[in-house]
């Protein structure tokens, strides 16, 4: 069915976004089992401005629904809140119909739609509490640094009391309905989102709450899922217990024990070392063979705990592909400081080790002091050896927990 719908926000500001039902994996690494939505906004004033543009696959839909709701080459401002390009993919397509319209953005946003587009356009820089007339109505700009880009910046409409925040308060979750009050309950989509995307930047999503909270609202006009309009404080407390709890309590006494083993040597450790760790203190441990698992659930655990082992046999000189996923998914922005080890079985060469190794260094993670490899099968004193070493893993992640503040 084609898709032509545009909704009326206000009487005067239009969503004239896209649904991406069929996405299934979003940046890569991200799981949207609901799908999402790429929402951009038309701002009918005496002055036509667009908020956000979407993916560029989508340009064809795109520009229908822009079609319904003005002339393209009547726009005066395109505003981007954040240049990721899920929202900038199609500003060079707009331009194109709207070539003399002013992109407005924060300082990095320019250069990155600079890098990104190549060629030269009409901009204009905003700042914290810059206004811009669309001459019966007025935009005001509020800083809103690294959520989840360096160049993010909220909009909102004075007179129509909208709040244009794109990634912030998003979700991935796609619904024609499209309206919070509508849409029926998304809190495990709005939460996943949270989690993997703004978590990371709490200390800067509580800044921009606190900047938000004097204003009057009607609508926040998000960049993915639902628009919320009468439930947006609720969104917005729950951004506000999430980041706090992320400040105040991270999850400290858990350890995440990944592995992939073929013939079960690396396994059998696995199973071990959880033991020494138990063993050690009040930690909580996940034990995973990830050969199959999804990366959303990896990630997951990556997020929640402060103490990383990673497990492989050592195959043909190298390590297995799904440990250098887990490589991909850490993050050193969350995870740096996390006291992390290797562990594996090898025949001969062994190269799992220092595999392991250099990249957990690599990703600004602490190095425990020992590493586990045995030779083949455990027996019974190489299975002692790794509940030892589980023990003063566990024993170590106390002391690490005492002196990095990150984790
Ligand atoms: C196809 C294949 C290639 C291997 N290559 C190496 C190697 O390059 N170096 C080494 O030390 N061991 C190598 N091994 C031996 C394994 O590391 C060893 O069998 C180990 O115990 C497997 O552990 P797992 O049961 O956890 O999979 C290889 C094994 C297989 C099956």
């Amino acid at each position: 069915m084609t898709d032509n719908k545009v909704l009326d926000v206000t009487a005067d500001v239009k969503w004239i976004g896209v649904l991406d039902k069929d996405i299934v994996t979003f940046d890569v690494v991200m799981e949207t089992q609901y799908g999402t939505t790429y929402n951009s906004y038309f701002i009918n004033a005496e002055k036509k401005a667009v908020v956000e543009t979407t993916k560029l696959r989508f340009w064809e839909t795109y520009e229908r629904k822009i079609r319904q709701v003005c002339n393209p080459a009547e726009i005066e401002y395109i505003i981007l809140d954040h240049t990721e390009p899920d929202h900038s993919g199609n500003l060079a397509n707009l331009l194109r119909l709207a070539p003399e319209a002013t992109v407005v953005g924060s300082g990095n946003a320019l250069r990155y739609l600079k890098d990104m587009f190549g060629s030269d356009f009409k901009s204009m820089q905003v700042k914290d509490g810059d206004t811009l007339s669309l001459g019966n109505k007025t935009l005001r700009f509020f800083n809103a640094p690294n959520l989840h880009w360096p160049d993010s910046i909220y909009t909102y409409l004075e007179e129509d009391k909208v709040l244009f925040t794109c990634d912030s308060f998003g979700a991935h979750y796609c619904s024609e309905a499209m309206f919070d009050d509508l849409v029926g309950n998304y809190d495990d989509a709005f939460n996943y989102y949270f989690d993997v995307i703004l978590k990371p930047f709490s200390k800067f999503m509580l800044k921009a709450i606190e900047k938000i909270r004097p204003l009057e609202i009607s609508a926040i006009c998000t960049g993915h899922g639902p628009i919320l309009r009468s439930n947006w404080k609720r969104f917005v407390d729950m951004s506000e217990k999430r980041a706090l709890e992320a400040i105040e309590n991270p999850v400290k006494n858990r350890v995440f024990i990944a592995y992939v083993s073929a013939y079960h040597n690396t396994g059998d450790l696995a199973g071990h070392i959880a033991e020494g760790i138990r063993e050690s203190g009040d930690l909580e441990v996940e034990v995973m063979d990830i050969e199959k698992a999804s990366l959303g659930s990896i990630d997951e655990q990556l997020a929640k705990s402060s103490g990383i082992l990673l497990g492989s046999p050592t195959i043909n000189q190298n390590i297995l592909l799904q440990i250098y996923q887990v490589f991909a998914l850490i993050n050193p922005i969350r995870d740096r400081g996390k006291l992390a080890a290797a562990f594996g079985s090898y025949g001969w060469s062994g190269e799992g080790a220092s595999l392991i190794e250099s990249n957990f260094s690599n990703l600004k993670l602490k190095l425990f002091d020992e590493n586990l490899f045995i030779r083949f099968s455990p027996d019974a004193s190489e299975e002692e050896k790794a509940r030892t070493f589980g023990l003063k893993f566990g024993k170590a992640m106390a002391e690490n927990l005492k002196c990095n503040s990150n984790v």
